[in-house]
């Protein structure tokens, strides 16, 4: 978050996203009102909030989906409007957000994620599989590659949804309450992975979750912003005056979301 942000690490904490006096209303209903505040590179932020306080609505403007009523938001510097760049950010919507019919294979779903916005006629290439079986590796699910997604469990499916969110290796990765549906053993594999994607992967994160003791063990107890009935939480993975770290360029095939081994210098 912008309180971060200082002379000794301005270089490479910039603004990954930055949301300026946005506000947004369902049928002249007002969701949220005049909301600021910048996330910066290598910030993981956590929203918490009472149901309906915005959470999930604040992360759909982020991604393009729906258009503030007024305000800006900014995507790595860029306007919203102009911004085209959707491979650097992983999006994994609300469980409860798809449609449990849809006819497609682990595999298929993993590899849509490549496909952005922006190449969605592309075609495969032998790069692209092998990007796809690292994120099927990381998260567990390559024995259900050939699988329905319709036709695997909720944490299962939540699974694929998260190899799908890391596929293009983000920059950003934006999660609406990912452990839902998910049991208490993968929940805390899944986080032990966050952290460890945060802190050794150079990922900045906004997640949204109500695991609010998850949440305060990773983050603190003290809200870093508070607006209406929204709190954000904060922790950046290192000292502003140790910007020149460079044991971050782990490549997604070392991730593996139970029982891989973190180094215990990031525990
Ligand atoms: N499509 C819609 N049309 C009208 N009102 C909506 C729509 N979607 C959400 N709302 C309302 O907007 C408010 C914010 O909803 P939102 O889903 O952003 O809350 P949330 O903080 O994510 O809640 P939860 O913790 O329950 O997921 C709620 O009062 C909700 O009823």
């Amino acid at each position: 978050m912008q309180q971060s942000i200082g002379p000794a690490g301005a270089h490479c904490h910039l603004p990954v996203v930055s949301v300026d006096n946005v506000s947004f209303q369902y049928e002249q209903r007002n969701v949220l009102d005049r909301l600021s505040f910048d996330i910066l590179q290598r910030d993981f932020v956590g929203l918490i909030g009472s149901n309906g306080a915005g959470k999930t609505t604040l992360l759909r403007m982020i991604v393009g989906l729906i258009k503030p009523t007024s305000g800006e938001i900014r995507l790595f510097g860029t306007p919203l409007g102009q911004f085209r760049d959707w491979e650097r950010i992983g999006y994994v919507p609300q469980k409860n957000a798809f449609n449990p019919l849809f006819p497609a294979t682990v595999r298929e779903v993993v590899l849509s994620g490549l496909y952005g916005r922006k190449k969605l006629f592309r075609r495969m290439n032998k790069d692209d599989l092998r990007k796809c079986d690292d994120a099927m590796h990381a998260l567990r699910i390559e024995e259900l590659a050939d699988r329905r997604i319709g036709r695997l469990s909720g944490g299962q499916q939540q699974r694929v949804f998260l190899a799908r969110a890391l596929v293009n290796n983000p920059e950003l990765l934006i999660l609406d309450e990912p452990t839902v549906g998910i049991d208490s053993e993968t929940q805390e594999s899944f986080f032990h992975m966050i952290r460890h994607m945060h802190q050794r992967h150079n990922i900045t994160f906004l997640m949204v979750s109500h695991d609010i003791d998850m949440m305060h063990a990773y983050l603190g107890y003290e809200p870093a912003h508070t607006s209406g009935k929204l709190k954000f939480y904060v922790k950046h993975t290192h000292e502003l005056d140790n910007c020149a770290e460079t044991n971050l360029a782990h490549s997604l095939r070392d991730l593996r979301l139970a029982g891989f081994e973190e180094p215990a210098a990031v525990r």
